[in-house]
């Protein structure tokens, strides 16, 4: 795959940031991060990849993220990067709108691929991850938004060096007030970054039996992740917690997916996994044609049988 010259990126998380800037490397010979935060990470940046940064600094009381789209267009309009990587957190998508609006574009949504065919195509799902679709923007500079597990993070390198630029707010004509800010209820959990996921289903009954697969999950040192109908339908689990083309995109070592059919929309989030294990009564779940090990069982069964041998071999 040839090259283009300059790939940026922007993301909120540190995890979204490692793993975009290890697709700048793919894809670009000058990776730059647009970093709205602390010198400090301007330096992880620069540690994770990035050859350049334009600091806006850190994020001030009295604006939102989004506020810095005309800081950004403005740049982008001087750099003219061929490519724009932006993580699709709610607030990072409401700032690449923003910037291709500003640029007279569209934005690429949630990319599974970047690739470098003269110019920038994208691959995305269509039709709930029935069938891909490539895409090619027909501007100068390509602004796309790629989900987690895309890419695999590279190593941090704390002696590589990369220049900082300090970048001037530009205030935005229309602004979004903001009034208060609440921290959400429950503990986060950060799915793409976990090496290994139990993922439970409808297969579980009753939403105190999660406890089985969370027995497990600790044995193991595995997260627990979801199918949509428990995070949204019986709504037993944060919708944080769900896996799928509309949830979380994965790239586990282990997927241990739990009493769950294997829909396609299901699966587009995990079939990048090195491994998945399935456990289901009907040998006839669509599962099974995904998986590389099965257990045809009663999950009421076989998880507390695993989470014992698991304790019993510590
Ligand atoms: C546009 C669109 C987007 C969607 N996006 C997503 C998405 O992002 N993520 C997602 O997950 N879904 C998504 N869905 C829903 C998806 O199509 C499926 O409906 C869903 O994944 C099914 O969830 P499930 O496997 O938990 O439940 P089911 O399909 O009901 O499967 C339950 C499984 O549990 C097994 N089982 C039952 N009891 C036991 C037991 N005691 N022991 C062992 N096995 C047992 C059954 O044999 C069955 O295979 C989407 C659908 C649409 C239309």
């Amino acid at each position: 795959m040839s090259k283009i010259n300059k790939v940026w990126v922007i993301a909120e998380k540190e995890s979204a940031l490692a793993q975009l800037l290890a697709g700048g490397r793919q894809l670009g010979e000058e990776v730059a991060a647009v970093v709205l935060g602390t010198k400090e990470e301007t330096k992880k940046a620069i540690s994770l990849g990035a050859d350049k940064i334009y600091w806006l600094g850190e994020l001030k009381a009295e604006n939102v993220y989004e506020d810095y789209a005309p800081t950004i267009s403005g740049l982008l309009k001087q750099e003219r990067p061929e490519l724009v990587l932006v993580q699709p957190s709610k607030r990072g998508k409401l700032l690449a709108g923003r910037l291709a609006a500003n640029l007279g574009t569209s934005v690429l949504v949630d990319a599974t691929e970047v690739k470098v065919e003269e110019k920038v195509q994208v691959t995305h799902m269509v039709y709930g991850g029935a069938a891909f679709r490539t895409e090619q923007a027909l501007t100068e500079t390509t602004i796309v938004t790629v989900g987690a597990g895309a890419y695999t993070a590279l190593p941090e390198e704390a002696t590589r060096q990369g220049t900082v630029i300090d970048v001037e707010f530009v205030e935005p004509q229309h602004k979004v007030k903001l009034l208060e800010k609440k921290n959400k209820a429950g503990a986060t959990v950060n799915l793409s970054a976990a090496k290994r996921v139990v993922g439970i289903g409808r297969g579980i009954a009753n939403q105190e039996d999660i406890k089985l697969a969370e027995e497990l999950a600790e044995q193991i040192g595995a997260e627990v992740g979801c199918s949509r109908p428990i995070a949204e339908g019986v709504n037993w689990l944060p919708t944080e917690r769900y896996i799928g083309v509309s949830g979380a995109i994965l790239k586990p070592e282990v997927y241990l997916a739990v009493g769950i059919s294997g829909q396609v929309q299901h699966m587009v989030g995990v079939n990048q996994a090195k491994v998945i294990i399935a456990i289901n009564k009907d040998k006839a779940a669509p599962i099974f044609k995904h998986a590389d090990y099965g257990i045809i069982g009663d999950l009421y069964k076989v998880l507390p049988l695993l989470a014992e041998k698991f304790k019993a071999s510590k």
